[in-house]
């Protein structure tokens, strides 16, 4: 059997029962955005890793170095951030061909410093490699949380609302318009989306205010599209959640790219995958305290965008009034090993 019939998540599954149970300092072991690490001190250590490969990631010739810099910490920092934590320490490995630019290499140091340092953490070391074929990029990150604010995929309880910060789908316009440069759109909005996919912002202030709220029960990052995220949540939490397709925050710019690559856009917002905002669960009573702290303290927004049903594992797709939707038939978010 090859990976490729198993999926990325299954395969997850699968090496974790190679390995020992985790040793008992360990908090959080594998499945959730971080590992969480008692290390005798007043924190928690958090680590995480992961990678940028070329043409799985992004394209050479779409991106500049410097972007590709800033991406890859921040999709790293965001794992932090969906936590509650704060980021601290990290590590680049680079897998380069020996024909690569040493421009290449500065730009990517020039991006990954402003956004680790815009982050509060530093680059304390690395790898080097060379490879034949494609390059890759990869980052570990260490961090820090107090035990009080760290918050898990597993908490979700039944009757939570369903809440996720900013916009949905705007990486994956972005992504269609670097795919297919032949489409033509206004160019505030192609600025707007092809930004949001090539350097994307980690939450990471609102994941600490949210988690200080005392008041949010599950929190992840999507990294892979919203329905895949929730889908984690809701097996770590064991419970079942619906998402309302009406209520998804998909925005102007993102809808117009849509029309023009005669897309859809919800489908875009449901699985298309790093948005890198916060999807998170909590009592439908601390809702409205919790979206009024998070923008008055950050000016960023959230949306209900469900709820969790009851026991269970699965996410379904349906209206507010229970009406059923084709959406989510799909796949339910980015698998490495199924991807095109
Ligand atoms: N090769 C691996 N070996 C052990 N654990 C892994 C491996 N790949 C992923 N994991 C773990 O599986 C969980 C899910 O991984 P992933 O979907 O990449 O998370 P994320 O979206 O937060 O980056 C994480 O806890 C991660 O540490
Ligand atoms: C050329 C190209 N094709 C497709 C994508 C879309 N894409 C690649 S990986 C991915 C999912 C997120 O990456 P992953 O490595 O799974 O991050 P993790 O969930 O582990 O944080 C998506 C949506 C892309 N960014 N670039
Ligand atoms: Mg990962």
């Amino acid at each position: 059997m090859r990976i490729g019939e198993f999926g990325e998540f299954e395969l997850i599954r699968r090496i974790g029962t190679f390995l020992p149970g985790p040793p008992g300092d360990v908090v959080v072991g594998i499945g959730d955005d971080v590992a969480v690490l008692n290390v005798s001190g007043p924190e928690y250590l958090l680590a995480t890793c992961d990678a940028q490969v070329e043409n799985i990631h992004f394209i050479r010739a779409a991106t500049t170095p410097y972007q590709l810099g800033r991406k890859i910490v921040a999709i790293n920092v965001s794992d932090i951030a969906a936590c509650g934590g704060r980021p601290k320490w990290a590590l680049v490995s680079l897998a380069l061909t020996p024909d690569t630019g040493v421009d290449f290499v500065d730009g990517l140091y020039a991006g990954m410093q402003e956004e680790i340092h815009a982050a509060g953490a530093s680059i304390v070391g690395g790898n080097l490699s060379g490879i034949r074929g494609e390059i890759v990029i990869d980052l570990s990150l260490l961090g820090t949380v107090s035990p009080e604010c760290l918050i898990l995929r597993n908490g979700a309880r039944s009757g939570d609302l369903v809440l996720v910060t900013g916009t949905l789908g705007e990486s994956r316009a972005g992504l269609e318009l670097i795919l297919r440069p032949e489409l033509e759109v206004e160019q505030e909005a192609g600025d707007r989306v092809r930004a949001r996919h090539l350097t994307p912002g980690a939450r990471l202030r609102e994941g600490r205010i949210l988690a200080a709220t005392g008041s949010i029960h599950a929190m992840a990052d999507v990294s892979d599209g919203v329905l895949g995220d929730l889908g984690h949540i809701c097996r770590a939490s064991e419970v079942q959640a619906e998402i309302w397709p009406e209520s998804l925050p998909i925005s102007p710019e993102c809808l117009r790219v849509a029309e023009v690559a005669r897309c859809d856009a919800v489908q875009w917002a449901l699985s298309g995958g790093e948005d890198y905002e916060l999807l998170f669960t909590a009592d439908p009573r601390r809702v409205p305290e919790i979206r009024g702290r998070l923008e008055a303290e950050t000016g960023t927004s959230c949306h209900v965008i469900g709820r969790i049903t009851g026991k269970g594992e699965a996410v379904l797709v349906r209206s507010r009034e229970g009406m059923s939707s084709d959406y989510g038939r799909g796949p339910a978010g980015w698998d490495h090993f199924r991807a095109g």
